[in-house]
């Protein structure tokens, strides 16, 4: 178990950016070309509550407020996921976790220390947009006006440090994504290559 831990730690990257910023456009771009294994903390947690459990009706009614869910829920789905691939995986990539400070302090001891941070930034009128046009087809229930612009208040209060927190260890590649799918992959693709 412990092996496990340790084996993964030095194939961990993160996905941080706001809601809409094209996290998980980009996350599917680097799993088809690195074969990484895609964790979304936001599809874990929508999975748990598509599942119809207890956990999952009490993490319903937090994220359509548009809230954090509790720290040890998310990191504990993580891990188990990670586990969980622990064989097949060549890496892992994560996306949205940590939202906060202290889910990374966490994280950090819990999982491990990552290799890498892709700081994935757009303006937030840019995020706003693709949010309210991913909210026609999505189905989720946080991509509305009310709830984007609540999520996008928490993303720069409570993420945006998570950011400042890792700098200090030298793993922060930020980058434009205001640019087209295929120039941000570019830059992503560089950073990736970086690492070897
Ligand atoms: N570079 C880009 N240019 C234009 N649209 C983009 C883009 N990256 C993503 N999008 C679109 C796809 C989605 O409909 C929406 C949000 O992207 P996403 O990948 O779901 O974001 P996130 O996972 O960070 O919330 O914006
Ligand atoms: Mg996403």
């Amino acid at each position: 178990f412990k092996n496990t831990i340790k084996t993964i730690k030095y194939h961990v990257l993160l996905m941080s950016g706001g809601p809409g910023s094209g996290k998980g456009t980009q996350c599917e771009k680097i799993v088809a070309k690195y074969g990484y294994t895609h964790l979304s903390s936001g599809d874990l947690l929508r999975a748990e509550v598509a599942s119809g459990s207890e956990r999952g009706k009490q993490l319903q009614a937090t994220m359509q407020k548009g809230e954090l869910v509790p720290l040890d829920t998310v990191l504990e789905m993580i891990k188990e996921a990670m586990i969980a691939k622990a064989d097949v995986s060549k890496g892992y990539l994560i996306d949205g976790y940590p939202r906060e400070v202290k889910q990374g302090e966490e994280f950090e001891k819990k999982i491990g220390a990552p290799a890498l941070l892709l700081y994935v930034d757009a303006k937030a009128e840019t995020m706003v947009k693709r949010l309210m046009k991913r909210g026609e087809t999505s189905g989720r229930a946080d991509d509305n006006e009310e709830t984007i612009k609540k999520r996008l208040d928490l993303y720069y209060k409570a993420t945006e440090p998570v950011i400042a927190y890792y700098e200090k260890s030298g793993i922060v590649r930020k980058i434009n994504s205001e640019l087209p799918v295929d120039e941000v992959f570019a830059i992503v693709e560089k950073a990736i290559d970086e690492l070897k």
